[in-house]
């Protein structure tokens, strides 16, 4: 079955982009947002002024400030509003869907009470409908002008994969499967408090060495915790692992990155966070990985020493230099096992 209908829930930059991507597949979408300017602006003047200025957007996507005009018949549903919000925004209209309605999540964070990504919360929302995770090295402002990317849409229903598999490939977007829901999905979550470090890292002028050391060393912890957490670390080598931790980490048009660089130059976290005007998803996800890791007693430095330096002042150059002063460690430990150096 193809998408005949897709709808959008979220009106930022991600969210503006694959809506953008589904109307020129020539699928009827409809973009559900809060802020009726900005509505309206799509709508009249094909542009999303607040997070896409520069963007043309298809004349045939509809922008709508009312969730029922979105999703009443839509056969995917995107969910792209922060983490925070994912639950109560989903909440307002689960009851009212139907159960061949498939949602996607493209939301990279982690809600902290019971330490639930964005899939497991619209399961719990809507237990009757195929669930998916698109993740991927997809920052949206190069999606935006078309420049190639890929990305990974994850999901254990096979029909839900191939559906947005064809309704998102494009000559400059291609879409890869995988049935590792919760791998793809906490890679990319994981990988946004690495950004933030190697922003440090950045404005610190550390060499590429330095670099190269944190991104790496960033992967072997990412997969240490998955593999605590039951996940399948194989998964960490794919484009949402590896190829959205690279990204993430080496360019400025990340916002953890960025945040991290403020920081790394001498700016609070306050400034930093406040200076964006969009979500940084890595700041809180770092809080909830840091108790994570000191609950279940993972050795995790660069997230307890990422930690200090935003929550309690402690200079971002420790950082990286945490790293030196370790225990001697294995390079890759699926192949020497830390017990065994
Ligand atoms: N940008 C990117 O490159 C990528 C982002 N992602 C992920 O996608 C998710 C969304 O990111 P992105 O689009 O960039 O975020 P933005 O910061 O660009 O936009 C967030 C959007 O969510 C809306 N929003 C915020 N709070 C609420 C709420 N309570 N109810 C309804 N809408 C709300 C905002 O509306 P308003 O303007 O009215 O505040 C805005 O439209 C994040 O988890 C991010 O990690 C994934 C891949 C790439
Ligand atoms: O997830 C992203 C790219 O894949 C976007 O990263 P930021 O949220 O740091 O901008």
């Amino acid at each position: 079955m193809k998408i005949n209908k897709a709808a959008v829930i979220g009106g930022g930059s991600f969210g503006t982009v694959v809506a953008n991507i589904l109307a020129d597949n020539e699928i009827e979408t409809w973009q559900w947002l809060r802020d009726a300017t900005i509505a309206e602006s799509i709508n009249t003047h094909q542009k999303n002024d607040k997070y896409l200025p520069d963007t043309p957007l298809n004349p045939a996507l509809n922008a709508t400030t009312e969730l029922d005009e979105a999703i009443q018949g839509a056969d995917v549903i995107f969910v792209s509003v922060p983490s925070r919000y994912v639950r109560e925004v989903v909440s307002s209209f689960a009851a009212k869907l139907m159960p061949q309605q498939a949602l996607v999540s493209t939301t990279k964070g982690i809600e902290p009470e019971r330490f639930l990504l964005m899939s497991q919360v619209l399961e719990e929302l809507c237990p009757a409908n195929p669930v998916g995770v698109l993740s991927g090295p997809n920052l949206a402002k190069e999606i935006a002008r078309r420049e190639l990317a890929a990305t990974v849409i994850a999901s254990k229903n096979s029909d839900l994969r191939r559906n947005v598999q064809s309704g998102l490939s494009c000559s400059y977007f291609r879409v890869y499967a995988s049935d590792d829901l919760y791998g793809v999905e906490l890679s990319g979550a994981l990988k946004n408090i690495y950004a933030i470090v190697s922003g440090f890292v950045a404005a610190l002028g550390m060499g590429e060495n330095s670099r190269s050391m944190i991104i790496t060393r960033s992967l072997a912890e990412m997969s240490r915790f998955a593999v605590a957490l039951g996940a399948n670390p194989l998964t960490f080598l794919g484009l949402a692992g590896v190829g959205d931790l690279v990204v993430t980490c080496s360019s400025p048009l990340s916002r953890n990155y960025r945040v991290g660089y403020a920081i790394g130059e001498g700016k609070t976290l306050d400034e930093a966070v406040n200076s964006l005007g969009e979500v940084a998803e890595g700041v809180n996800t770092l809080r909830y990985v840091r108790a994570k890791a000191a609950e279940l007693d993972i050795y995790m430095p660069l997230v307890m020493g990422a930690y200090e330096v935003l929550f309690n002042g402690a200079d971002p150059r420790l950082v990286a230099q945490g790293l030196m002063s370790g225990d001697h460690a294995s390079d890759v430990e699926f192949a020497l096992p830390r017990s065994e150096i």
